[in-house]
């Protein structure tokens, strides 16, 4: 099967697989005094080098079959299995080469991606503080084996019925409050009950990034949403060997919830022993 194809798979197939998440944390170095050095920069010139930034991590990333999320911006997370030491020094190398500001790299692998998140973090934390002006471009960390062949799993959740209920009917800010209660809910839900990081990238869609959850680990987590801010999910679960083929996968398994009319779908995005 080529990289990008899937198969629909019932949930107890998906609870045999073995999770292992690979997560770099990207942080700018001493960001804050830069942004006030000699004086206060103007907003939107912070704001265009923020979201350059942003955009040339995710080309880098994204080419190499990885995530990245935006986060607080001058602190981003990614999802990186798939990519090694070398993808690593090259992607500080050019930002180093191209922007005002450097990066440092904190990198960890777990089963839980809080987990990983929080070596990655530590490694970072270890070496000085985010606005030390003499830490810059720390690099460190434990890297997934490229052979390991376990799988990541990567969650696409999506508001039901956005568009009807928010879009075409609130004006953009009320409708915003409505979606970021839904995430605000989900993210805080996904992180205490089983250590995954949900992040929301545009319009009415999250993406989490999960350790092995099952069907009923997904409708717990909607059923929490809805009862607590009245926010009505649904979500495709994708797995494989990088966050695109996870995720690609989630997507599909999300148009088969809007296809079938359910909440949970899971998908494989690629072969697995026995297909
Ligand atoms: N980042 C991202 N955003 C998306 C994606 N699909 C849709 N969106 C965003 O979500 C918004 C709403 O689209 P939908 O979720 O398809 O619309 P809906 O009205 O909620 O309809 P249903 O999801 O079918 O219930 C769009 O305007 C996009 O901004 C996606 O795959 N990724």
């Amino acid at each position: 099967m080529g990289p990008t194809e899937r198969t629909k798979v019932p949930a107890t197939r998906m609870e045999d697989t073995v999770t292992n998440t690979q997560i770099t944390l990207v942080q700018i170095d001493n960001y804050g005094p830069w942004t006030v050095s000699p004086e206060p920069r103007r907003e939107m010139d912070l704001q265009t080098l923020q979201s350059r930034l942003f955009a040339d991590l995710a080309q880098f990333i994204g080419s190499r079959d990885g995530y990245v999320f935006f986060t607080r911006f001058d602190n981003m997370v990614a999802v990186t299995n798939g990519m090694g030491r070398a993808d690593h020094h090259t992607l500080q190398e050019s930002i180093r080469n191209r922007y005002p500001v450097t990066v440092s790299l904190g990198i960890g692998v777990d089963s839980r991606p809080s987990e990983a998140l929080e070596d990655a973090t530590e490694r970072l934390q270890r070496a000085g503080s985010a606005q030390d002006s003499d830490r810059r471009e720390v690099f460190s960390g434990s890297f997934r084996e490229p052979t390991a062949g376990d799988d990541l799993q990567i969650a696409h959740f999506d508001v039901n019925d956005a568009t009807e209920k928010y879009t075409d009917r609130l004006n953009e800010f009320d409708s915003f409050i409505q979606i970021e209660h839904g995430y605000a809910e989900l993210m805080r839900y996904m992180r205490e009950s089983h250590g995954a990081l949900s992040f929301f990238v545009g319009g009415d869609n999250i993406i989490a990034v999960c350790p092995e959850l099952n069907s009923g680990n997904y409708r717990d987590a909607i059923d929490h949403v809805a009862d607590a801010v009245d926010v009505q999910l649904k979500v495709g679960v994708g797995t494989g060997e990088t966050p695109h083929e996870a995720g690609f996968a989630a997507k599909h398994a999300l148009e088969d919830c809007r296809y079938e009319g359910t909440a949970v779908e899971f998908a494989a995005g690629h072969a697995t022993a026995g297909d």
